[in-house]
Protein backbone atom coordinates (compact mmCIF):
# COMPACT_ATOMS: atom_id res chain seq x y z
CA UNK A 1 0.00 0.00 0.00
CA UNK A 2 2.80 2.43 0.97
CA UNK A 3 6.46 2.03 0.13
CA UNK A 4 9.15 4.66 1.31
CA UNK A 5 12.33 4.31 -0.06
CA UNK A 6 15.91 5.81 0.63
CA UNK A 7 13.97 9.22 1.74
CA UNK A 8 15.95 12.14 3.54
CA UNK A 9 14.66 15.66 4.71
CA UNK A 10 15.57 18.66 5.69
CA UNK A 11 14.68 21.84 6.04
CA UNK A 12 16.01 24.73 3.87
CA UNK A 13 19.34 25.84 4.31
CA UNK A 14 19.63 23.19 6.86
CA UNK A 15 20.86 19.88 6.74
CA UNK A 16 19.46 16.38 6.62
CA UNK A 17 16.52 15.94 9.34
CA UNK A 18 15.85 12.54 7.94
CA UNK A 19 18.40 10.33 7.05
CA UNK A 20 17.87 7.33 4.31
CA UNK A 21 14.77 5.90 5.75
CA UNK A 22 12.65 3.20 4.14
CA UNK A 23 10.00 1.01 5.38
CA UNK A 24 6.37 -0.28 4.04
CA UNK A 25 2.81 -0.51 5.00
CA UNK A 26 0.84 -3.10 3.87
CA UNK A 27 -3.14 -3.35 4.18
CA UNK A 28 -3.93 -3.97 7.54
CA UNK A 29 -0.81 -3.50 8.97
CA UNK A 30 -0.37 -1.46 12.19
CA UNK A 31 3.21 0.25 12.43
CA UNK A 32 4.27 1.76 15.38
CA UNK A 33 6.57 4.77 15.12
CA UNK A 34 8.86 4.70 18.98
CA UNK A 35 11.78 7.41 19.59
CA UNK A 36 12.29 9.60 21.59
CA UNK A 37 11.54 13.62 21.58
CA UNK A 38 13.12 15.45 18.19
CA UNK A 39 13.67 12.11 16.84
CA UNK A 40 12.08 12.89 13.62
CA UNK A 41 8.61 10.82 13.68
CA UNK A 42 5.99 13.73 13.60
CA UNK A 43 8.82 15.16 10.48
CA UNK A 44 8.43 11.89 9.17
CA UNK A 45 4.57 11.77 9.19
CA UNK A 46 4.51 15.29 7.36
CA UNK A 47 6.86 14.05 4.46
CA UNK A 48 4.11 10.95 4.18
CA UNK A 49 1.31 13.16 3.92
CA UNK A 50 3.11 15.72 1.45
CA UNK A 51 3.72 18.11 3.49
CA UNK A 52 7.31 17.99 3.41
CA UNK A 53 8.91 17.53 0.09
CA UNK A 54 11.54 14.55 0.68
CA UNK A 55 14.94 15.77 -0.39
CA UNK A 56 15.76 12.22 -1.89
CA UNK A 57 13.97 9.23 -2.21
CA UNK A 58 10.78 8.32 -2.80
CA UNK A 59 7.21 7.76 -1.18
CA UNK A 60 4.55 5.88 -3.40
CA UNK A 61 1.01 4.48 -2.56
CA UNK A 62 -0.54 1.98 -4.12
CA UNK A 63 2.46 2.43 -6.53
CA UNK A 64 2.62 6.05 -7.00
CA UNK A 65 5.19 9.12 -5.77
CA UNK A 66 2.93 11.11 -3.94
CA UNK A 67 4.09 14.26 -5.15
CA UNK A 68 2.76 13.40 -8.32
CA UNK A 69 -0.85 12.74 -6.88
CA UNK A 70 -3.30 15.89 -6.45
CA UNK A 71 -4.07 16.63 -3.19
CA UNK A 72 -7.73 15.84 -3.79
CA UNK A 73 -6.95 12.08 -4.60
CA UNK A 74 -4.28 11.84 -2.23
CA UNK A 75 -6.76 12.40 0.65
CA UNK A 76 -9.17 9.36 -0.67
CA UNK A 77 -5.87 7.10 0.25
CA UNK A 78 -4.36 8.71 3.21
CA UNK A 79 -5.85 10.73 5.79
CA UNK A 80 -4.65 12.32 8.94
CA UNK A 81 -5.79 11.88 12.26
CA UNK A 82 -3.67 14.80 14.33
CA UNK A 83 -3.49 14.79 18.06
CA UNK A 84 -7.12 15.62 19.96
CA UNK A 85 -6.09 19.76 21.15
CA UNK A 86 -9.06 21.76 21.17
CA UNK A 87 -10.39 24.33 18.54
CA UNK A 88 -11.12 28.05 19.60
CA UNK A 89 -14.13 27.33 16.98
CA UNK A 90 -17.15 26.59 18.22
CA UNK A 91 -17.64 23.70 15.60
CA UNK A 92 -20.59 20.87 16.19
CA UNK A 93 -18.93 17.35 16.12
CA UNK A 94 -20.87 16.00 13.26
CA UNK A 95 -19.85 19.11 11.43
CA UNK A 96 -16.17 18.51 12.57
CA UNK A 97 -16.84 15.19 11.02
CA UNK A 98 -18.31 15.93 7.97
CA UNK A 99 -15.27 17.83 6.73
CA UNK A 100 -13.98 14.80 5.94
CA UNK A 101 -15.72 14.87 3.18
CA UNK A 102 -13.96 17.84 2.15
CA UNK A 103 -12.07 16.10 -0.68
CA UNK A 104 -14.67 14.90 -2.41
CA UNK A 105 -17.36 17.48 -1.86
CA UNK A 106 -14.53 20.58 -2.55
CA UNK A 107 -14.05 23.63 -0.63
CA UNK A 108 -16.69 25.90 -1.67
CA UNK A 109 -19.39 23.08 -2.24
CA UNK A 110 -22.12 22.24 0.50
CA UNK A 111 -21.89 18.47 1.81
CA UNK A 112 -24.92 16.80 0.72
CA UNK A 113 -27.53 14.48 3.30
CA UNK A 114 -25.26 11.58 1.70
CA UNK A 115 -22.36 13.13 3.61
CA UNK A 116 -23.81 13.71 6.38
CA UNK A 117 -24.84 10.19 6.43
CA UNK A 118 -21.24 9.31 6.22
CA UNK A 119 -20.35 11.17 8.76
CA UNK A 120 -23.43 9.79 11.12
CA UNK A 121 -22.54 6.23 10.15
CA UNK A 122 -19.04 6.91 11.67
CA UNK A 123 -19.58 8.62 14.76
CA UNK A 124 -21.96 5.47 15.37
CA UNK A 125 -19.62 3.33 14.29
CA UNK A 126 -17.31 4.67 17.33
CA UNK A 127 -20.08 4.69 19.81
CA UNK A 128 -20.34 8.40 19.60
CA UNK A 129 -23.43 9.28 17.86
CA UNK A 130 -24.99 10.67 21.50
CA UNK A 131 -22.30 13.64 20.55
CA UNK A 132 -23.45 14.69 17.25
CA UNK A 133 -25.03 17.67 18.14
CA UNK A 134 -22.15 18.81 20.81
CA UNK A 135 -19.93 21.45 20.51
CA UNK A 136 -16.33 20.01 19.68
CA UNK A 137 -14.45 22.09 22.31
CA UNK A 138 -16.76 21.03 25.21
CA UNK A 139 -16.44 17.65 24.63
CA UNK A 140 -13.60 15.55 26.50
CA UNK A 141 -9.89 14.55 25.09
CA UNK A 142 -11.00 11.03 24.87
CA UNK A 143 -14.46 12.27 22.53
CA UNK A 144 -12.24 14.64 20.75
CA UNK A 145 -10.16 12.30 19.63
CA UNK A 146 -12.86 9.25 18.53
CA UNK A 147 -14.14 12.33 16.82
CA UNK A 148 -10.80 13.26 15.01
CA UNK A 149 -10.68 9.31 14.06
CA UNK A 150 -14.97 9.90 12.81
CA UNK A 151 -13.77 12.38 10.62
CA UNK A 152 -10.64 10.21 8.96
CA UNK A 153 -13.12 7.60 8.41
CA UNK A 154 -15.58 9.63 6.62
CA UNK A 155 -12.80 10.51 4.51
CA UNK A 156 -12.78 6.53 3.10
CA UNK A 157 -8.87 6.70 3.19
CA UNK A 158 -7.20 3.24 3.07
CA UNK A 159 -4.47 4.56 5.30
CA UNK A 160 -4.70 6.10 8.49
CA UNK A 161 -1.58 8.35 10.28
CA UNK A 162 -1.98 9.16 13.88
CA UNK A 163 0.05 11.50 15.91
CA UNK A 164 0.39 10.03 19.17
CA UNK A 165 -3.49 9.16 19.29
CA UNK A 166 -3.55 8.39 22.95
CA UNK A 167 -1.29 11.46 24.38
CA UNK A 168 -3.14 13.52 26.97
CA UNK A 169 -5.75 10.56 27.60
CA UNK A 170 -6.43 8.69 30.76
CA UNK A 171 -5.69 5.22 30.72
CA UNK A 172 -9.31 3.83 29.72
CA UNK A 173 -9.84 6.33 27.15
CA UNK A 174 -6.15 5.23 25.84
CA UNK A 175 -7.28 1.48 25.59
CA UNK A 176 -10.68 2.41 24.36
CA UNK A 177 -8.50 4.36 21.16
CA UNK A 178 -6.01 1.40 20.88
CA UNK A 179 -9.40 -1.00 20.69
CA UNK A 180 -10.57 1.23 17.62
CA UNK A 181 -7.17 1.00 16.12
CA UNK A 182 -7.47 -2.73 16.51
CA UNK A 183 -10.83 -2.83 15.22
CA UNK A 184 -9.99 -0.71 12.00
CA UNK A 185 -6.56 -2.45 11.14
CA UNK A 186 -9.57 -5.77 11.15
CA UNK A 187 -11.64 -4.12 8.95
CA UNK A 188 -8.56 -3.59 6.55
CA UNK A 189 -7.24 -0.41 7.32
CA UNK A 190 -3.61 0.37 7.66
CA UNK A 191 -2.11 2.38 10.14
CA UNK A 192 0.83 4.11 11.09
CA UNK A 193 1.09 5.62 14.56
CA UNK A 194 3.11 7.75 16.41
CA UNK A 195 3.47 6.40 20.10
CA UNK A 196 5.65 7.42 23.03
CA UNK A 197 4.48 4.19 25.24
CA UNK A 198 6.48 0.98 24.17
CA UNK A 199 3.61 -1.06 25.36
CA UNK A 200 1.03 0.20 22.39
CA UNK A 201 3.33 -1.97 19.94
CA UNK A 202 3.00 -5.18 22.17
CA UNK A 203 -0.77 -4.27 22.53
CA UNK A 204 -1.71 -3.73 18.80
CA UNK A 205 1.13 -3.18 16.09
CA UNK A 206 2.37 -5.94 14.04
CA UNK A 207 5.79 -3.54 13.02
CA UNK A 208 7.21 -1.40 14.54
CA UNK A 209 9.74 1.23 13.35
CA UNK A 210 12.80 2.93 15.99
CA UNK A 211 13.29 5.70 15.14
CA UNK A 212 16.95 7.85 16.75
CA UNK A 213 18.44 11.00 15.21
CA UNK A 214 16.49 10.83 12.20
CA UNK A 215 17.13 7.66 11.35
CA UNK A 216 15.91 4.54 11.21
CA UNK A 217 17.73 1.94 13.69
CA UNK A 218 15.64 -0.98 13.17
CA UNK A 219 12.26 -2.55 11.83
CA UNK A 220 10.56 -5.93 12.73
CA UNK A 221 7.76 -7.25 14.50
CA UNK A 222 7.43 -6.05 18.10
CA UNK A 223 8.34 -9.30 19.66
CA UNK A 224 11.81 -9.10 17.63
CA UNK A 225 12.64 -5.72 17.86
CA UNK A 226 10.90 -4.13 21.28
CA UNK A 227 13.60 -5.28 23.50
CA UNK A 228 15.55 -4.48 26.68
CA UNK A 229 18.60 -3.38 25.14
CA UNK A 230 17.02 -1.32 22.27
CA UNK A 231 14.53 0.23 24.33
CA UNK A 232 17.41 1.51 27.14
CA UNK A 233 19.59 2.71 24.22
CA UNK A 234 16.73 4.18 22.29
CA UNK A 235 15.22 6.14 25.88
CA UNK A 236 19.01 6.18 27.41
CA UNK A 237 17.16 4.62 30.43
CA UNK A 238 16.67 1.48 31.90
CA UNK A 239 13.97 -0.51 30.48
CA UNK A 240 12.50 -4.25 31.15
CA UNK A 241 10.34 -6.19 28.96
CA UNK A 242 8.67 -8.68 31.08
CA UNK A 243 5.65 -11.37 30.61
CA UNK A 244 2.57 -10.95 32.05
CA UNK A 245 -1.06 -13.74 32.04
CA UNK A 246 -3.51 -11.42 30.48
CA UNK A 247 -5.97 -13.90 31.84
CA UNK A 248 -7.69 -14.44 28.79
CA UNK A 249 -5.82 -16.43 26.79
CA UNK A 250 -2.27 -15.90 26.01
CA UNK A 251 0.74 -14.06 27.68
CA UNK A 252 1.52 -10.55 26.78
CA UNK A 253 5.03 -8.75 27.09
CA UNK A 254 4.89 -5.21 28.70
CA UNK A 255 7.75 -2.92 29.22
CA UNK A 256 8.82 -1.02 32.77
CA UNK A 257 10.73 1.52 33.24
CA UNK A 258 13.11 1.29 35.98
CA UNK A 259 14.07 3.69 38.39
CA UNK A 260 17.63 2.09 39.46
N1 LIG B 1 9.97 24.07 11.12
C1 LIG B 1 11.12 23.56 11.58
N2 LIG B 1 12.31 24.11 11.23
C2 LIG B 1 13.46 23.59 11.67
N3 LIG B 1 13.55 22.49 12.48
C3 LIG B 1 12.41 21.92 12.86
C4 LIG B 1 11.12 22.39 12.44
N4 LIG B 1 10.17 21.59 12.97
C5 LIG B 1 10.82 20.65 13.69
N5 LIG B 1 12.16 20.85 13.63
C6 LIG B 1 13.19 20.03 14.29
O1 LIG B 1 13.12 18.74 13.77
C7 LIG B 1 13.51 17.78 14.76
C8 LIG B 1 12.52 16.65 14.77
O2 LIG B 1 11.25 17.15 15.21
P1 LIG B 1 9.95 16.25 15.23
O3 LIG B 1 8.85 17.11 15.70
O4 LIG B 1 9.82 15.58 13.93
O5 LIG B 1 10.35 15.17 16.33
P2 LIG B 1 9.41 14.12 17.07
O6 LIG B 1 10.14 12.81 17.06
O7 LIG B 1 8.04 14.13 16.50
O8 LIG B 1 9.40 14.71 18.54
P3 LIG B 1 8.29 14.63 19.71
O9 LIG B 1 8.27 13.20 20.16
O10 LIG B 1 8.86 15.52 20.75
O11 LIG B 1 6.99 15.12 19.15
C9 LIG B 1 13.59 18.53 16.09
O12 LIG B 1 14.96 18.73 16.39
C10 LIG B 1 12.92 19.85 15.78
O13 LIG B 1 13.50 20.89 16.52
Amino acid sequence: MLAVENISFGYPSAGDLLTDLSFSVAKGDVVCLLGPNGAGKTTLLRCLLGIAAVRTGSIKIRGRKIGSIPARELASDLAYVPQAATTVFPHRVLDMVVMGRTPHVGFTAVPSDEDYAMAEAALSELGIAHLADCLFSRISGGERQLTLIARALTQRAGLLIMDEPTSSLDYGNQVRILRVIDRLAKQGYSIIMTSHFPNHAFLLCNKVLIMKNGKITAIGTPEEIVTDSILSDLYTTKVKIVEIDDGVSKQLKVCVPLLA
